[in-house]
């Protein structure tokens, strides 16, 4: 470690100009900061939310440099202490630039982790590839954050390419504070936002910093419980035509049912939901299955991210020292991933962009009403103020983010919830019983359909749907770069190499997190013995995880739909819809194992992914055999 310092400090020396005294700190404390751990910065001229020219920063621990940037024009000197800007030079105070808020820095010139976690236990790696080729090659998701936490505990260390450390966590108190005591304290990792970037382009879940408050607040609105219960009848609609086009024309002549691929329909269908509610489009996807976005969609993941090669794995980790505008160039590499993003982003695009500007004329021609999503954003946009507003890229990035957070993830947990469904036909009968007796007071009362409340009040169906998130969360691991030195503390004290306890951890700016959403979702400490069972009576019984003192997740002390600042913006969206066509489909249909035997496996596509083990040429696939629940 000593080492480590007197080699950068060297390094610095000889890079570097000597500074001036060290000023003091301009914060509350009068103290000189310690300019032998300090860093050194030239940032360019830019606007406010400008990454300035930390972009082109050399990722300090690696090589032994401390973290250094230099751009060009305007160069500016800054002292960082750790990640906090200490200095500012005075021409650059008095041509009117403020000290840049901590949010804006890029990730790039967060310097790597200096002790990192390496007294804790973990899995062994190679310095090349890391842990990185175990978890694209496993055999079913999950398999190793189980056996790990088995081994090692609530948190373990794990490598990414070239040596980088990785603390990987699944307890309570860590996660609660990573996620959401530590607010904007972990940021996403420079691949993850490229690669989010590739898929959706420049919206919420791409950006970071100042750019993500500002996105995230002007959409919060328009994911409000109050809103989102307004697209009650839309699901429940959308829900009807699926059941009706299977009764009318999928099973119409087989009695006894047949055996259907049944993720392509629930992929349809939750298509179709999105755009109406994010667009008020039909994307016509139920109707035709060759429409041109279902078909940009379809097996995107499978046929890109499915067993990566092992030149791309060590590519991707060379991002963080690669400038974005650079990066931007990726989409164009072609191989199978690169191009298929860019020409599923495109066709996407190219549809919300018309819809974009169709939006505006007609707000502009006094159509107030409408209610999606689409819409309330464009209002928005008649802010004066332009924190509350959206350029049109950010727009047309936002409907690109919606169709596919919104449809993918839906349609995966929906497939996972029916496949437990027919390996446990008990809990149809439970869940056909008690939607027939609601069904009988909707009835009683006059009404013709349900009405959320009645959804809500269905015990079996929510315990399933619960269940499932639970068991099968379709986004299974998160990763997050630390901001600033931190110290984790863990609910679950583990081991260290050398048999102590520990009961925190201490980090440095730059260390890695792996979030185990699956882990998490499975460990035996908050969910009981039967932690790996799938059983929806935990949540009718109240065994399931009730955590007061470390909640977390947003949604019923789960992970499934992460938690804090970045938590899924449309959980609530999510669960009333998959509640809608669970009850539709349940109320109508039976659903059993196929009559030709599959082993569904679990693969890591990027999402927790159903394709049957030998025959994964067929991409996503869970076949299932549905029948007609016919009326006594
Ligand atoms: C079962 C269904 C779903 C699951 C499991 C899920 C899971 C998640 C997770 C884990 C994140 C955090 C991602 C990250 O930090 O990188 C997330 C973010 C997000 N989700 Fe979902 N999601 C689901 C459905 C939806 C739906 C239906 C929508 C929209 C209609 C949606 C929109 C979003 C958006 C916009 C974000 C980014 C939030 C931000 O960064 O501020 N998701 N989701």
């Amino acid at each position: 470690m000593r080492l480590r310092n007197v080699r950068r400090r060297l390094v610095l020396r000889r890079l570097i100009p000597p500074l001036d005294p060290a000023p003091a700190n301009p914060g509350a404390s009068d103290e000189r900061p310690n300019v032998a751990n300090s860093y050194i910065l030239h940032i360019a001229q830019g606007p406010p939310s400008h990454h300035f020219g930390a972009r082109n920063a050399f990722h300090g621990g690696y090589f032994g440099f401390p973290t250094f940037a230099y751009a060009p024009e305007t160069p500016q000197t800054v002292i960082m202490h750790s990640r906090e800007i200490i200095y500012m030079s005075e021409d650059r105070k008095s041509a009117g630039h403020q000290l840049p808020s901590l949010l804006d820095l890029s990730l790039s010139s967060v310097p790597a982790a200096k002790n990192g976690s390496t007294h804790i236990r973990g899995p062994k790696a190679s310095w090349l590839y890391g842990n990185i080729i175990d978890f694209f090659y496993q055999k079913n998701v999950g398999d190793i954050d189980f056996k790990c936490v088995d081994e090692y505990g609530t948190a373990w260390r794990m490598a990414l390419p070239f040596g980088e450390d990785v603390l990987a966590v699944v307890d309570s108190k860590a996660l609660q504070h990573v996620m959401q005591k530590g607010g904007y304290g972990y940021s996403k990792k420079a691949d993850t936002k490229m690669g989010n970037r590739l898929i959706m382009g420049r919206g919420v879940v791409w950006a970071v910093g100042d750019s993500h408050v500002r996105q995230r607040k002007i959409m919060t609105p328009a994911f409000s419980p109050s809103h989102i219960r307004t697209f009650t009848t839309m699901f429940r609609n959308s829900a009807a035509k699926l059941a009706q086009k299977w009764k009318d024309d999928v099973l119409a002549h087989s009695d006894e049912g047949q055996d259907l691929a049944i993720n392509r329909w629930l992929a349809r269908i939750t298509l179709d939901i999105v755009g109406e509610a994010a667009f008020d489009y039909d994307f016509g996807a139920l109707e035709n299955q060759n429409n041109k976005v279902s078909k940009a969609y379809h097996n995107m993941f499978s046929e890109s991210v499915l067993y990566p090669p092992k030149w791309d794995i060590l590519f991707k980790a060379t991002w963080k020292y690669i400038p974005e505008p650079i990066l931007e160039f990726v989409r164009f590499i072609p191989t199978r991933e690169y191009s298929r993003f860019r020409k599923t982003l495109d066709t996407i695009e190219d549809v919300s962009r018309g819809l974009v500007e169709n939006k505006k004329s007609a707000l502009l021609a006094g159509d107030p009403k409408s209610k999606d999503i689409m819409s309330i954003l464009v209002k928005a946009n008649a802010s004066e103020d332009p924190n509350a507003r959206l350029s049109d890229e950010e727009m047309i990035a936002q409907m690109a983010t919606l169709t596919l957070a919104g449809h993918e993830t839906t349609a995966n947990t929906l497939s996972w919830t029916l496949w437990e469904l027919a390996k446990h036909p008990e809990y149809q009968t439970s869940m056909r019983a008690e939607i027939a007796a609601a069904r009988g007071k909707v009835v009683a009362r006059g009404d013709t359909d349900f009405v959320l409340e009645d959804l809500e009040a269905l015990p079996y169906c929510n315990a399933v749907l619960k269940e499932t998130l639970r068991y099968h969360p379709a986004v299974y691991h998160l990763t997050r770069i630390a901001v600033q030195d931190d110290v984790i503390p863990l609910a679950y004290p583990i081991h260290s190499q050398t048999g102590e306890t520990i009961t925190e951890i201490p980090i440095s700016a730059g260390q890695a997190v792996l979030i185990s959403i699956c882990g998490y979702n499975r460990l035996p400490e908050l969910w009981g013995q039967d932690a790996h069972e799938w059983n929806p009576m935990r949540w009718i019984n109240g065994d399931a995880n009730m955590e007061k003192e470390n909640k977390v997740g947003v949604y019923s002390n789960l992970m499934t739909f992460s938690a804090g600042v970045r938590s899924c913006i449309g959980w609530r969206f999510s669960v009333i819809e998959s509640l809608t066509l669970l009850v539709e489909l349940i109320e109508n249909f039976h659903f059993s194992l196929p009559s030709v035997k599959a082993e569904i496996a679990r693969m890591p596509t990027g999402l927790m992914t159903p394709m049957v083990r030998d025959n994964l040429r067929e991409g996503v696939f869970m076949p299932l055999h549905v029948s007609v629940v016919h009326e006594d």
